[in-house]
């Protein structure tokens, strides 16, 4: 039986981009996953859940001669975002969608998982379908329910994200840190509301949200060093209700971000000085919550991405780039840290609709060279 074909990877890509589901709900999506991989009947795959985490999904294939488990990941979930591609294929989940081409990613990982199901690999391996990529830290969940024990435990592992900005089918990633690590922030400032003509007889909690989104600016470009970077986005601000009411309360989402762990913890202590402070000003109350999670920066291993690199450089077949690291998160970071392993980037061709935005369209040519990168190299790591 040949591996899955390009038709079939399409189908499986636009069967899972109809099913968006949001982290830790990705019910429909593991289902569809369980019954496409049971419908294998493979002799030596053992297919199993996490209870902690229902939605994910653990593959082991057991090897001819196994020196190692090889570990590879995929997210599942998708993000609360309203669909503006116009496919015939689109989101059938009103206000939910696969903006960050995870059904992508599974549908890779399918195609590997495939690839070896036919031709039992000489290694061990696990295949891990994660929930809750884009926030709630499935990973990490995992890790911490003992997912990975015994002969769950990879030795190496490896994952990919998609890419729109760098061609289909591309493969691109770098030695040394790939993502940022993150922090989520939720914040409310709790003031007085009262008629916007009493504004003495109020405290408006608004006007403090907008004097810490100015203040927050001055963390990255007054305590963090230039030359190694950092971001603080505030990308949501709700409060009040009209414009003649002062706003009681204010509440605001945002992200840190920065390469190295020691500068995350210096901004983490930096916001919360600012919203104190802001609250000490305004006289309103604050309350903060910085989330981490799993949101560890994705540090590629030296020695098992010096390989990937030097393996996919010299295949003909495959388009290999270095490439700089991004300040995008992902939860990888955090397995990246329990076990070694690469993630790279998987071009998919679509440069006019960043990640997250309700327009990206991943070009379905990505599908093969992601599958076929992955094999060839997976089954190189096997023979060393
Ligand atoms: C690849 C990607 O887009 N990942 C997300 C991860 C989000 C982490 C967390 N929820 C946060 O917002 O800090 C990203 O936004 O980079």
């Amino acid at each position: 039986m040949p591996d899955l074909t390009a038709a079939e990877l399409s189908t499986i890509r636009e069967d899972l981009h109809r099913i968006p589901e949001l982290a830790l709900h990705e019910t429909r999506t593991h289902e569809y996953l369980r019954k496409l991989i049971g419908s294998w009947q493979v002799p030596f795959m053992e297919v199993t859940g996490i209870p902690a985490v229902p939605t994910a999904i653990l593959v082991h294939l057991a090897g001819t001669n196994p020196q190692r488990t090889i570990g590879y990941r995929t997210d599942i979930d998708a993000l609360p975002v309203t669909e503006e591609t116009g496919l015939d294929f689109a989101s059938t989940i009103p206000g939910q969608m696969h903006a960050c081409g995870h059904d992508v990613h599974m549908t890779v990982a399918l195609g590997v998982l495939r690839h070896f199901t036919l031709n039992q690999p000489r290694d061990n391996m696990v295949f891990f379908f994660q929930p809750a990529e884009e926030n709630d830290f499935g990973g990490k969940r995992a890790y911490d329910a003992g997912a990975f024990a015994g002969k769950w435990r990879p030795d190496e592992f490896y994952g990919l994200h998609d890419n729109p900005d760098l061609p289909a089918g591309q493969i691109a990633t770098r030695l040394g840190t790939l993502f940022a690590g993150t922090t989520e922030i939720h914040l409310t400032f709790t003031g007085v509301s009262g008629h916007a003509a009493f504004p003495h007889q109020a405290n408006d909690a608004l006007v403090a949200a907008a004097a810490f989104v100015m203040q927050v600016q001055t963390v990255v470009s007054r305590n963090v060093d230039p030359v190694r970077g950092g971001v603080v986005t505030i990308g949501d601000l709700h409060a009040g209700t009209i414009g003649n009411v002062i706003a009681g309360s204010a509440h605001l989402d945002g992200t840190i971000r920065a390469f190295r762990q020691v500068d995350i913890e210096m901004m983490q202590k930096r916001v919360r000085a600012i919203a104190d402070g802001v609250g000490a000003t305004y006289g309103v109350q604050v309350d903060l919550n910085l989330i981490q999670g799993g949101y560890m920066p994705v540090e590629n291993d030296p020695q098992l991405t010096a390989d990937l690199i030097a393996f996919m450089r010299q295949d003909a077949t495959i388009d290999f780039a270095d490439i700089a690291p991004a300040m995008t998160g992902e939860d990888f970071g955090f397995l990246l840290q329990k076990f070694p392993g690469t993630m790279v980037w998987l071009g998919v061709g679509d440069p006019g609709h960043p990640l997250h935005s309700s327009k990206m369209s991943p070009d379905e040519a990505a599908l093969l060279p992601g599958v076929s990168g992955f094999v060839k190299f997976l089954t190189h790591r096997m023979a060393e």
